[in-house]
């Protein structure tokens, strides 16, 4: 297989319509989306999760999903990490990273491995190992940061540790076993453990369920401290969670029975009669 089809880019498409050729691995945002959907329907039995759903999120964007219990946040999430797809669930539709690489002919690895990361509503970090063991271990797949004789850490991974953990505001207990953590402090390491993998594109599930109302904020402080540095989709039932991330002019997209309702201002769409119908109540 060449290098462009195994990293799901079409044989013929990996030169862009401005004639730039772009390297296997590399996600070209040229024409502005890093993430685009079309038509996506997933079907479980006769039952649509997904129903012929079209959004695109831009680069650099951090945009909010926000819906209903079952309107298909998580499916949707699952089919943009690989986790399902054709090969095991009867999915249709378009799902591109980027202009060039197809997300729906690739596996799981190959879909984080181009630089897509996700958090999931529960935190997962190694209890056992210090903080900055958890941060050293997420960065062991990455060859970049380990000299090859002996896989002892770079000087330059070093760096990137100690920032990671001052961006997630962990500095303090860098060398604390990660179980003894908070669960707001955890959620931050788990978000600095995917940063160690420098994603291009991070889809965090819920990331404040169970956080107290300070833990919230300060979750999303760092989320807004890493606008610039990579694209992120935030699924969130809550709005003052929303809020903080969506500010007055960012955009929020409204799922319902699998398809977008709404999407626009967080103000538009809490004005918006289907939304409060559907989701906010009234
Ligand atoms: N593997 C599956 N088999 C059958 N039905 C499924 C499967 N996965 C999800 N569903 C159904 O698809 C619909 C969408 O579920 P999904 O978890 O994506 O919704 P959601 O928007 O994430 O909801 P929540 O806010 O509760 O997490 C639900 O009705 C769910 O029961």
């Amino acid at each position: 297989m060449n290098a462009a089809l195994e990293y799901g880019q079409a044989e013929s498409g990996n030169a862009t319509g401005l004639g730039r050729v772009v390297e296997p691995g590399t996600i070209d945002v040229s024409h502005g989306p890093i993430l685009y959907l079309e038509d996506l329907t997933v079907q479980f039995g006769g039952f649509r999760a997904l129903n012929k759903l079209s959004l695109s999120i831009d680069d650099g964007e951090l945009r909010c999903v926000i819906g209903p219990n079952g309107a298909g946040k998580t499916t949707m999430m699952d089919v943009i990490t690989g986790k399902t797809g054709p090969r095991n669930a009867n999915v249709s539709g378009r799902v591109f990273l980027g202009q060039t690489i197809d997300l729906m002919r690739m596996t799981e690895p190959r879909i984080a491995q181009a630089g897509i990361g996700r958090k999931f509503q529960k935190p997962t970090v190694f209890e056992q190992h210090a903080v900055w063991e958890n941060l050293e271990l997420a960065m062991k797949a990455d060859k970049r940061w380990w000299s090859s004789l002996r896989a002892r850490l770079t000087g330059e991974g070093h760096r990137r540790i100690e920032e990671t953990l001052a961006l997630t505001g962990l500095e303090d207990e860098a060398y604390r076993p990660a179980g003894l953590l908070s669960h707001g402090q955890k959620q931050r390491l788990e978000i600095g453990m995917l940063l160690m993998q420098q994603p291009q594109l991070l889809l965090l599930d819920e990331p404040v369920a169970g956080m107290t109302d300070e833990e919230t904020m300060q979750l999303a402080a760092l989320l807004n401290s890493l606008r610039g540095s990579c694209s992120m989709m935030v699924v969130e039932h809550d709005m003052e969670f929303v809020a903080a991330l969506a500010g007055g002019e960012g955009k929020v997209t409204v799922l319902a029975e699998g398809s977008v309702l709404a999407e626009g201002t967080l103000d538009s769409v809490k004005r918006d009669e289907r939304v409060i119908e559907s989701y906010l109540g009234r």
